[in-house]
């Protein structure tokens, strides 16, 4: 699946405008200082936000346009965000099935679907747990399987990690990357860390104030930071990470 938008969305004070392709099976990782437009953009593909001006295609079918705008639940596409929202009346794999329900699968075949998901992320112990008798961690990787179970076109993920503690972010990461790498579903993720670009996507996109102020392969958006907000950035990233990155590109 190939997504390709090119958005204008006016916002108070200034207009979100963005430009990018991802292809099949990568990742476009969103950066930027708070209130810049991020999640304007997600909610634009997910549906839930009009454009301005400007259109968004998977593998040219308009999804927007001047004319088009396609229902959110008719884009197959998924949205992880920072809660995981999951039915607290359901256990994991009822939550699970949902999913694969709402992807059209009766419900012996989404009951199967389900357990296949749990045993894959290692969760088949809590199948029967409700989410209040989970863990962050846990919670968000039933909200990650309930997304993939629905065998979306293209996954939408806002600021996922940012509840989780450290070690429990860095499992969900690789799990992340391991999901979209066997599934080939193309992802667009928003984040405030430096680490979640580096480990998860293949190209970036920073805005700021509604603009694109970088946007390209990772390592070399990180290895040349043109604003203040960028260089604070990539002063977060490990030590010898930027010299890295640079011997990275220069051989190439
Ligand atoms: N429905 C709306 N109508 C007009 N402006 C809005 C609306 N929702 C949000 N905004 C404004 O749009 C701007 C962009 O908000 P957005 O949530 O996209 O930023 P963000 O980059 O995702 O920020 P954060 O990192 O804090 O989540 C902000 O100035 C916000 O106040």
């Amino acid at each position: 699946m190939t997504l390709t938008a090119r958005l204008e969305i006016p916002r108070t004070g200034f207009t979100v405008r963005a430009e990018f392709t991802v292809e099949s099976g990568q990742v476009l990782a969103l950066m930027g200082p708070s209130g810049a437009g991020k999640s304007t953009i997600v909610h634009a593909l997910a549906g839930i936000q009009k454009l301005g001006a400007g259109r968004i295609e998977l593998d040219g079918a308009v999804l927007a346009d001047a004319r088009t705008h396609v229902p959110p639940h008719r884009r197959q596409i998924g949205l992880l965000g920072q809660d995981p929202h999951l039915f607290p009346h359901l256990d994991a794999a009822k939550n699970i099935a949902f999913g694969a329900r709402a992807g059209g699968m009766d419900k012996a075949a989404a009951a199967r679907e389900a357990a296949r998901w749990l045993t894959r992320l290692g969760l088949g112990e809590i199948a029967g747990q409700r989410p209040a008798a989970l863990s962050g961690g846990q919670r968000q990787r039933i909200a990650l399987a309930r997304a993939l179970a629905a065998e979306p076109r293209v996954l939408l993920i806002d600021e996922p990690f940012a509840s989780l503690d450290v070690e429990a972010a860095v499992d969900m990461r690789l799990l992340v990357r391991e999901q979209l790498q066997r599934t080939g579903i193309s992802a667009v993720i928003v984040s405030h860390a430096a680490a979640d670009a580096q480990a998860l996507a293949d190209q970036l996109l920073v805005l700021e104030r509604g603009a694109a102020t970088h946007h390209g392969p990772v390592a070399q958006v990180f290895a040349a930071p043109a604003t203040r907000f960028m260089r604070a950035v990539v002063a977060t990233l490990p030590a010898g990470a930027p010299a890295q990155l640079k011997e990275a590109i220069d051989g190439a």
